[in-house]
């Protein structure tokens, strides 16, 4: 049989609601919050420098190195608790990831605007797995030719995993949600090349 909306753009995604427990998801959110060492990064706007809504950490391999701004950014070293992640996600998805971006946002208020993951030592068709840990959070992907936009409520414990063309083909954000006061930490295991950038 066929659908009439078989042609509607979907991503490559696959979705975990959840992956883990709450209870588990709850302990592994304080366990990361108190061993990461956050930074808090400015961005060059039109208006100045102004502080990213969000705090970051960049975690991996020493050799995981990228490129960032045009700095060569060397992660920081893996710590007890996303090493423990990162072991159970290698398992899932059958890939070796060899760093993580850890995005901590504070309250509704802190965000990530319409971006895509598409660094050159990402590769080409980059497997980007995406654990959610607290406070429910909005994520959107919009289709880039068409503008469609699939939404998902990334609950705490929830794995999604984007593969295939969905950086090429999709943009993703996590917008403001003024209503949500709790903190969401969310980590991005990703699989970096060094000598793919030119
Ligand atoms: O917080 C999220 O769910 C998304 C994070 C993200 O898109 C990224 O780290 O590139
Ligand atoms: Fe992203």
């Amino acid at each position: 049989m066929f659908d009439l909306f078989d042609d509607a753009p979907q991503p490559d995604v696959a979705w975990y609601p959840a992956w883990l427990s709450p209870e588990e998801a709850t302990i592994m959110l304080a366990r990361i919050v108190a061993e990461t060492s956050w930074r808090q990064e400015r961005i060059r706007t039109p208006g100045g420098w102004v502080d990213q809504p969000r705090l970051t950490a960049w975690l991996g391999e020493p050799d995981a190195v990228y490129v960032y701004s045009g700095i060569r950014n060397v992660p920081q070293p893996w710590t007890p608790a996303v090493a423990e992640l990162r072991d159970a996600v290698d398992a899932l998805c059958d890939v070796r990831f060899n760093s993580v971006l850890l995005n901590r946002y504070r309250s509704g208020i802190d965000s990530m605007g319409w971006h895509a993951d598409r660094e050159p030592e990402l590769g080409a068709e980059p497997v980007i797995a995406s654990v959610s840990l607290g406070a429910t959070r909005r994520f959107d992907l919009r289709h880039n030719a068409t503008g469609v936009v699939r939404s998902f409520r990334l609950t705490s414990g929830s794995l999604l995993v984007m593969r295939g063309q969905t950086q090429a083909q999709w943009r993703h954000r996590v917008p403001k949600e003024s209503a949500v006061s709790g903190e969401r930490v969310n980590l991005t295991f990703r699989v970096i090349t060094p000598g793919l950038r030119q």
